[in-house]
């Protein structure tokens, strides 16, 4: 098994899932340094979202190794993952709809609260101490994601990109290292698409992030990623930078031609 290099943040080495007959990913092996923000891309199938969640334990790999900062993650319970460092969103947007949009980061910020259920329960002074930090570090999240306006709107009401920004900062709540985002740019327009690359680059910086995406809009991927690795059919076409990527014959051939004839 391939040796851990300590400055990668996360490193597969060859992780494989196999679900009965299909082997949905197979040997993916993805080296990502710090505070990079890199793509995986691929037609639909191609096993992108089983590779997230084998990152994140919904699913243990059926084969190989996943460490995250020096720890090995393999199998780890999703939870556990989280406390680690590791968030993420997902394809459909996933919100307590009829809660606030401040609510529903708090919530999610949970996962980082110092107080015991027997404090909470007794009002005991280091609970209430507690909650007002909770309150006021949910509502300067929310200035950084510039939803401080809307704290007390139900999160059904919020406009598409900004429900898809909501999630953002429910994932970042949870103060991560790194975060998974599942098609952040799904459904919106070029306008929308373009102030979200500039909103994940932005958050990368102030948060100090490291971020690794699924996307088929190209736009996105070919203008934030600074690394891109290619799936198809569980299998690794291709990976290196965007320019590697949108020369490769290969890519072109199984995947690109296709995105830009129906985008
Ligand atoms: N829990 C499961 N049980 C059985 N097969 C599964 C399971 N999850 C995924 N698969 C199969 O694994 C393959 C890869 O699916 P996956 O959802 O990871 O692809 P994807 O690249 O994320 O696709 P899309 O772009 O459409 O979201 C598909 O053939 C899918 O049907």
């Amino acid at each position: 098994m391939a040796k851990v290099n300590i400055s990668n943040m996360l490193q597969t080495d060859n992780i494989t899932m196999q679900f009965g007959g299909i082997r949905a990913v197979s040997n993916l092996s993805l080296n990502i340094k710090p505070n990079q923000i890199v793509g995986l891309i691929g037609p639909n199938g191609a096993g992108k979202t089983t590779a997230f969640n084998m990152i994140t334990g919904v699913y243990k790999p059926t084969t190989g190794k996943i460490t995250f900062n020096d720890h090995d993650i393999t199998g780890l319970k999703p939870n556990k993952i989280t406390e680690l460092g590791i968030a993420r969103t997902f394809q459909n947007i996933r919100l307590f709809s009829s809660m606030s949009v401040l609510e529903n980061v708090m919530l999610s910020k949970h996962v980082r609260l110092k107080a015991t259920p027997f404090e909470a329960i007794l009002g005991l002074p280091r609970y209430t101490r507690t909650r007002k930090k909770h309150y006021e570090e949910c509502m300067e999240l929310l200035e950084q994601v510039q939803l401080a306006d809307l704290a007390d709107e139900k999160a059904i009401s919020l406009p598409y990109g900004k429900q898809r920004r909501l999630e953002i900062a429910r994932a970042l709540a949870t103060q991560p290292g790194m975060i998974l985002l599942d098609e952040p740019a799904a459904g919106m327009n070029p306008q929308e698409s373009l102030e979200l690359m500039e909103f994940i680059a932005k958050i990368r910086d102030e948060f100090n992030l490291t971020v690794l995406m699924i996307e088929h809009h190209m736009e996105v991927v070919m203008g934030i990623c600074e690394h891109i690795l290619v799936l198809d059919h569980g299998e690794t076409l291709a990976q290196g930078t965007p320019e590697e990527i949108q020369n490769n014959q290969k890519v072109i051939e199984a995947y690109l031609g296709a995105v830009d004839e129906s985008a």
